[in-house]
């Protein structure tokens, strides 16, 4: 059953499952330039190979959950197909990359899920606003509802396993996601994540006590968590998010450099390199997070580590 699949996933992997890093960062390795309003997805018009080896990379190093490119841009014409496009893609890469693995007697790999992304409101603004969660006085429940809508309908038609709700930076928009996931009857799992900067508390300054009560009552809501936010917070809000919720709860922090939305540029902070990602992935797991993973800033190479260490015989 569909609606099973996620945590199934999660059982599968001896009740931890890994999710991939950085989509947009990856890209940029490769040489990609994303600035641009549509952010990574512009690669689904000028390079859509490279989108599908990108999603490669991540199953390679370990990626149980395969996150789309389609965090940012329904805001042309072509945008539909683009979203299409974006699950489309990472279908096949998954699909490819499977049916090679299982062939293989000594594949170590299980069967990945694919995540429809959808970014925030405020990350379609491209004012760093997912990062501060100020929306200002002019939007409100609807707003958020009718900005969502017709992308999360897209997305869900073009067949993906899961939808992920990223960056969220208040409780209002939250309760727009869990308002249309019922309003719409979505049947695939989904993932609600916030940012936070603080550590404590959504960039709002609303607290996550609120901010996830819309979410506890929803059964169409499977995991809330955390992306996008300093490596270093994960452990706090992992213990709180304990206390506030019974849903999964997912981790998948940036490297801990820090946005700026006018530069457009990541700014040095206090950092995990790749090699820290190791130890405190299971340190996030013992205190109970069931998917962990890395965002903004961090590439396969993280994910490898993530992935080995949490496989580790402890
Ligand atoms: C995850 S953020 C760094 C994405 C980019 C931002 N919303 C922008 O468009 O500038
Ligand atoms: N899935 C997006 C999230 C950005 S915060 C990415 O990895 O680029
Ligand atoms: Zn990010």
């Amino acid at each position: 059953m569909k609606r099973q699949m996620l945590h199934d996933l999660i059982e599968n992997a001896g009740g931890c499952a890994v999710t991939d890093g950085g989509f947009a960062t990856q890209l940029e390795k490769h040489g990609a330039s994303i600035n641009d309003p549509l952010w990574s997805a512009i690669y689904l018009i000028k390079d859509p190979h490279l989108i599908k080896q990108v999603h490669l990379e991540y199953l390679e190093a370990g990626a149980d959950i395969l996150v789309t490119s389609s965090y940012q841009g329904l805001s042309i014409e072509e945008g539909e197909s683009l979203l299409e496009k974006s699950v489309k893609l990472a279908v096949e890469a998954r699909d490819g990359f499977w049916n090679s693995a299982i062939i293989n007697p000594g594949n170590k790999y299980r069967r990945a899920l694919v995540a429809a992304s959808i970014g925030s409101y405020g990350s379609y603004l491209a004012d760093g606003s997912e990062y501060s969660g100020c929306y200002g006085p002019d939007v409100n429940l609807k707003k958020l509802k009718d900005f969502h809508r017709r992308r999360l309908q897209v997305l869900v038609e073009a067949g993906p396993d899961l939808l992920a709700f990223e960056t969220i930076p208040n409780k209002l928009e939250a309760q727009a996601c869990v308002e249309l996931l019922e309003e719409e009857s979505v049947k695939i799992p989904s993932w609600i994540c916030f940012t936070t900067v603080d550590g404590e508390n959504a960039p709002s300054g609303e607290s996550f006590k609120d901010c996830l009560e819309a979410l506890n009552k929803s059964n169409k809501v499977d995991a809330v968590g955390i992306n996008c936010a300093p490596p270093h917070l994960m452990e706090n809000l992992i213990c709180k998010f304990k206390q506030l919720t019974k849903k999964a709860i997912i981790v998948y922090p940036n490297s801990g450099e820090v946005w700026d939305g006018k530069a457009k540029k990541w700014l040095p902070s206090k950092c995990f390199h790749d090699d820290e990602f190791g130890f405190n992935a299971t340190r996030w797991r013992d205190l109970g997070a069931k998917i962990i993973g890395g965002c903004c800033r961090t590439t396969p190479s993280t994910i490898q580590i993530i992935s080995n260490a949490l496989r580790e015989k402890s």
